[in-house]
């Protein structure tokens, strides 16, 4: 369970970016916070990643509080959370293979164990075929596959994505939106933050609308699910 309680956000220079915000999200939902450019979708996503600090309230992860954790407990944390970016962030001078290994080699485990893991992710995003490529040589959607593949390695609990589609045609969209329900199914807490309130609206359980950091509405969708996992 995630939950915020009364989250204000202000950044250093003065933007006002998050204001007094209280959000529940049981384990094992599929969730999609929507609004216009300026919202403070990415804003939450990164305060749930500890890549940012709120100004005001506090954010629970199960029982953990997390809103002012030591570097260290923050690297810690990132182990239960996989983040999804917009532009990939992919290190485009190593392999497939590589990229996807890394959070498995910076947490220490031996190299059998990252081979058969990474191979089985690449399988599991269909790119076991093209592990020794580098990002450059694929595709817009296979490079955002990789993405997926190195934020789900390390098997998280939730998995954070801001704007996963936005740089994909309709068809190569759909297709991630569909891991991503996969994925879910699988039983993470998965979080997108999107513009394309319509694509979202096809794949995910709930729709939170944001507007100048305000929740505008939170809807549980028709064709929601059981949940999956208990936490
Ligand atoms: N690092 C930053 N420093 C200062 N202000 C910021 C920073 N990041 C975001 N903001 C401001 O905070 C507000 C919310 O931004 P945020 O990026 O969270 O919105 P968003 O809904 O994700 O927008 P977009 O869809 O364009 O990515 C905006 O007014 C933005 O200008």
């Amino acid at each position: 369970m995630i939950q915020l309680c009364n989250i204000g956000k202000v950044y250093a220079n003065g933007a006002p970016a998050l204001h007094d915000v209280s959000l529940k999200i049981p384990a094992g939902d599929f969730v999609c916070l929507t609004g216009a450019s300026g919202a403070g979708k990415s804003t939450l996503l990164r305060l749930l990643y500890c890549a940012e600090r709120p100004s005001r309230g506090q954010i629970l992860l199960g029982e953990r509080n997390i809103t002012r954790l030591r570097p260290r407990q923050i690297a810690l944390l990132r182990r239960q959370i996989g983040f999804v970016f917009q532009d990939f962030k992919l290190l485009l001078k190593r392999s497939v293979f590589e990229n996807v290994a890394l959070p498995l080699q910076v947490q220490g485990l031996d190299r059998q164990t990252i081979h058969s893991r990474v191979y089985k992710m690449l399988q599991y995003v269909g790119l076991e075929y093209k592990l020794q490529r580098t990002p450059l040589e694929l595709s817009g959607g296979e490079q955002q596959r990789v993405a997926i593949a190195r934020a789900m390695i390390g098997q998280p609990r939730l998995l954070l994505a801001d704007e996963p589609t936005g740089n994909l045609d309709n068809e190569l969209a759909g297709e991630i939106m569909e891991m991503f329900e996969r994925i879910n199914l699988l039983g993470t807490t998965v979080l997108i933050a999107s513009h394309d309130r319509e694509l979202a609206q096809r794949f995910v359980r709930r729709t939170i609308v944001l507007k100048d950091g305000h929740i505008l509405s939170d809807q549980r969708l028709a064709q929601a699910r059981p949940q999956n996992r208990e936490d």
